[in-house]
């Protein structure tokens, strides 16, 4: 029996700067295909679904969630508006692929999952790396202890972003800044590393043009195991994450989306000075596809959803009360 259904008929929410590429991705993953995309205009629709052929351009979220061709959503839209489409679509009975981060709360984004759970759908979070062959091996090494015990992880994400008025990156009320946009890959990075939530977080933010720019996390996990989290978007790309143990320490660049055309590596260091590379080739935005339409249980993917969504409210708690949390 194949682990595939036989055609999965996604419909696009937004029409954004990531969109394209997710487009290209389930357009070019088996047994997916995407027959219609819906913007706020009938414009823009019709010249993206021309632009990108995609057969149908509607005006308007909410026909599309109406339309009979369309199985599954791929919502791609600012953060503040995630939870609301998510629950509509599942509502609609339709799978959901959310852009990251999944909401901007752990209590909207339990709510898709429930709304998802009561309508029988299938819902993932479109956050690329996790799906990467490296991330899974890594995964494994850390249960096989390769690293020996460990001790610390470390996560740096930054954009060098020369932002163009009206970003949604910049606007609070959409759901910009950096906590939710960056953190969402530090913390998840801390949260997939470490396989558990924190014990305490400590956060701190600075605020530039209205908006969070960078940020700085300490997190305790169990056993003695700290985490940092740096973020921003005022230095070149810088995608380096850290996971150090008693033995060795596991270090890897271009994490959240490695280029499709060249592979994804990391490097381990041990004691005594000696540096292997590994090099790992693979798409991981047709992996998520595939999950997603797939009939594997999702339940630990949802787990690391919503603890990373945990992890940023509790750092967006710290940030206000400028206290150390509890969780
Ligand atoms: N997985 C990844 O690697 C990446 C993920 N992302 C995530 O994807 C999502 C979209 O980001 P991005 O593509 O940069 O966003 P854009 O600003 O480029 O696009 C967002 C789209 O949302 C729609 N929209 C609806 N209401 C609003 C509003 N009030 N303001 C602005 N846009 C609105 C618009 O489509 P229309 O007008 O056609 O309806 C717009 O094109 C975010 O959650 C972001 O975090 C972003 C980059 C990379
Ligand atoms: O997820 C993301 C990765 O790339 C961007 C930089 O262009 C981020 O801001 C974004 O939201």
């Amino acid at each position: 029996m194949s682990d595939i259904l036989d055609e999965v008929r996604f419909g696009v929410i937004g029409t954004g700067r990531i969109t394209r590429r997710l487009v290209a991705d389930i357009q070019s993953t088996d047994g997916a295909k995407v027959t219609a995309i819906a913007s706020r205009t009938s414009e823009r629709a019709r010249w993206y679904a021309d632009q990108y052929g995609i057969p149908n351009g509607i005006e308007g979220y909410a026909k599309m969630l109406a339309r009979d061709d369309v199985d599954a959503v791929y919502i791609s839209l600012p953060p503040s508006m995630h939870g609301e489409w998510s629950i509509a679509s599942a509502n609609a009975k339709k799978h959901v692929l959310c852009e990251k981060p999944l909401t901007v709360s752990l209590a909207e984004s339990e709510a898709i999952d429930q709304a998802c759970s009561e309508n029988g759908v299938r819902w993932l979070d479109a956050t690329g790396w996790l799906h990467h062959e490296r991330s899974e091996t890594f995964a494994r090494w850390i249960q096989e202890e390769k690293f020996g015990k460990l001790g610390h992880i470390s996560a740096s994400v930054s954009f060098y972003q020369p932002f163009q008025s009206g970003d949604h990156r910049l606007d609070p009320a959409l759901g910009g800044g950096c906590v939710l946009d960056l953190g969402w890959y530090a913390g998840g990075f801390a949260r997939f590393a470490a396989g558990q939530l924190p014990e305490a977080v400590f956060a701190e933010q600075v605020v530039i043009d209205g908006a969070a720019q960078k940020l700085t996390a300490l997190l305790w996990f169990a056993n003695n195991l700290t985490a940092t989290l740096s973020c921003g978007y005022d230095t070149a790309t810088r995608k380096w994450f850290e996971v150090a143990g008693s033995e060795s320490s596991l270090i890897c660049d271009d994490f959240t989306r490695p280029w499709n055309d060249r592979p994804a590596r990391c490097w381990i260091h041990d004691a005594a000075g000696s540096v292997e590379q590994h090099s790992f080739e693979g798409h991981q935005e047709r992996r998520m596809i595939r999950k997603l339409i797939g009939t594997e249980p999702l339940a630990a993917l949802h787990r690391q959803a919503l603890d990373t969504q945990q992890i940023i409210e509790a750092m967006q708690t710290s940030i206000e009360q400028k206290t150390k949390v509890t969780l």
